[in-house]
């Protein structure tokens, strides 16, 4: 990709891009390479520029005059991730994608391949969860997403998320999984086996395990997937009787109920963020990742300490702080988590084992939409196609709760062990993909235009300027029936407020920077381009007009709505 091109413009400014080492092919007639004025037609001519994007030097000649407006945009290049441009292409504006996808990455999915598969079935954010796996292996998963990027052209961002400290079983002696029967006796036990543990045997992390729990107790794996009841405590080891059956999963989570009521004494003694999860934290600002997703939230302070700590160590960029809701502490104080945050996880596993599962559905709504309300991307994550870890299609029911999700608006859905761990991730993916564009279809088709009230949320008086530039820009969008709406942002910040409203159209986000690049991949509906862009917006606009065109991604007619951060203007124009 990397060849260099040349780059002829003729007298009626028609553009005519060919990789060198084709002007030299003998393939081509001499009468190509004069590049006859008559020769040179709209169509075949955009369609042959596809590879402006990566050209690594361009040369200009022309027996006419040349547009000096076009040979600076020469120069340039815009950078998109390579599967929404063929989206964009194939299917045109109306149809890409708004709702984006994290895929957990796993045994299933470490290999380059099967990371690749998942790139090009649409994963946006790939995460890495430290409650598993090597520092090493996680490393290598992160060196690979970037080679992917790099040489396939994808723009996946990378999400690592925390281990907390809440107690947790053993990793099983590396066995992907256990089965625990109807009526076996487990012993859950703090003491480390140096061999294989015993049969029927788990050990547990937290060493106040034994001490803590009672007889009669009910202790439940990963939020009640499996069920047991404390029958006798032995020193380090508790003898449990198995009450509901079910799959022991590596590391899974354990809690206890007592008289029917969740024991949460030990977990408020407990630090959010661990000293293992430090190390881990220093790992990822070291390797540079995009977002960092807090397990078990339960104030506002902890996001800000993180914050302040990742300000001081980071070099510029800064890493996004994403809150986990996964307990009763993080509803307690949802606003002013969220507030502090720069997006949300509604975490649906451990959320369902802390409040009762019934409870999980007006919980997610709630946080969905006091995300949108405070204009921070919110993702819905945990069990969305649990069985597709062993089946190859969803359960109806399934395919109800991911429609859910979209039709609430989320920005993004999450796979956990679908992709990490279960048989089949790409279809995995595929469904999230497919029920995402039709209930999004199906959304617009039935003109069911937010009526959600989005109240002001700016403090300063040019922040409600923009917050009231992306307001109108949007509703613009939709009563004009636009194409896209193109954001110009530095920091990201205008591009969220537009993707707050969730137009009807997609959004067009540019930025110089990389970080706000990837990360603006979380967000509803924001197609992310790197562009450089100066504060003429005239300029601008005909310089990304000018580059999109020559990829093929918009088309002369189309009509824009074009806001900017540097001067909080809007403007509508059809492409030339
Ligand atoms: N890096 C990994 N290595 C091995 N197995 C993994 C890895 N990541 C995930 N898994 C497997 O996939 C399953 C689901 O992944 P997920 O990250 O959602 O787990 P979880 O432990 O339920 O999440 P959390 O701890 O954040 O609540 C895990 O239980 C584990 O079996
Ligand atoms: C994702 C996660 O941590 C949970 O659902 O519990
Ligand atoms: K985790
Ligand atoms: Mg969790």
């Amino acid at each position: 990709m990397s060849q260099s091109l040349k780059f002829v413009i003729s007298s009626r400014s028609q553009a005519l891009i060919v990789p060198r080492s084709l002007l030299s092919s003998p393939s081509l007639t001499p009468s190509h390479q004069k590049f006859p004025e008559q020769n040179l037609t709209q169509k075949p001519i955009w369609a042959s520029c596809s590879n402006l994007g990566s050209a690594s030097q361009v040369v200009v000649c022309s027996r006419g005059g040349i547009k000096a407006g076009s040979l600076d945009y020469a120069s340039s290049s815009i950078e998109v991730d390579a599967v929404t441009e063929t989206e964009l292409k194939e299917n045109g504006f109306r149809s890409t994608r708004r709702t984006k996808l994290i895929c957990t990455i796993g045994p299933a999915t470490c290999g380059f391949e099967e990371l690749e598969a998942l790139a090009v079935g649409g994963m946006n954010v790939a995460r890495l969860n430290m409650c598993h796996g090597t520092r090493e292996w996680h490393r290598m998963v992160i060196e690979r997403v970037r080679r992917l990027n790099e040489d396939k052209g994808f723009a996946v961002a990378i999400m690592m998320d925390t281990e907390g400290s809440e107690v947790h079983m053993g990793d099983l002696g590396g066995a992907q999984s256990a089965k625990a029967e109807d009526g076996e006796i487990w012993t859950f036990s703090v003491r480390a086996w140096d061999a294989p543990c015993p049969e029927h045997t788990i050990t547990v992390n937290y060493e106040g395990f034994a001490e803590d729990i009672k007889v009669r107790d009910e202790l439940l794996v990963d939020g009640g997937m499996v069920r047991f009841e404390v029958i006798e405590k032995i020193g380090p080891d508790v003898k449990c009787l198995c009450t509901d059956p079910g799959l022991l999963l590596p590391r899974a989570n354990l809690t206890f109920l007592r008289n029917g009521t969740l024991v949460r004494e030990r977990n408020n003694m407990l630090p959010t963020i661990s000293s293992k999860d430090w190390i881990d934290i220093d790992f990822g600002i070291a390797e540079g990742v995009d977002f960092i997703a807090v397990s078990f939230v339960k104030s506002a302070e902890v996001i800000n300490h993180l914050r302040s700590y990742i300000a001081a160590h980071s070099s510029g960029s800064g890493i996004a702080v994403v809150a986990k809701i996964e307990s009763i502490e993080s509803l307690q104080n949802l606003e002013e988590i969220i507030e502090a945050s720069d997006g949300i996880m509604v975490a649906r596993g451990d959320l369902g084992a802390q409040i009762p599962l019934e409870e999980v559905p007006s919980a997610q709504q709630r946080i969905v939409k006091l995300c949108r309300q405070l204009n921070k991307p919110v993702i819905v994550a945990s069990q969305l196609l649990e069985s597709m870890i062993e089946y190859p299609t969803p359960t109806r029911a399934e395919v109800a709760d991911v429609s859910e999700a979209v039709r609430q608006r989320s920005d993004a859905l999450m796979l956990s062990g679908e992709s990490a761990m279960g048989q089949y991730p790409d279809k995995a993916l595929h469904v999230l993909r497919s029920v995402s564009l039709r209930i999004e279809k199906w959304w617009r088709e039935e003109k069911q235009h937010e009526s959600m009230d989005l109240p002001k949320i700016s403090s300063s008086f040019t922040d409600s300027i923009s917050e009231q530039i992306c307001n109108s820009a949007a509703k613009m969008a939709n009563n004009l029936g636009a194409d896209a709406v193109f954001v110009y942002t530095n920091t990201g910040h205008m591009a969220s407020l537009v993707s707050r409203c969730r137009p009807d159209c997609p959004i067009f986000a540019f930025t110089d920077s990389p970080f706000v690049r990837r990360r603006l991949n979380l967000q509803w509906g924001l197609i992310p381009f790197r562009v450089s862009f100066t504060d003429d917006m005239e300029k601008n606009l005909h310089k990304t007009f000018w580059l999109l065109k020559a990829r093929g991604m918009i088309k002369a007619g189309d009509l824009i709505i074009a806001v900017s951060d540097l001067l909080q203007s809007v403007q509508v124009m059809t492409v030339p």
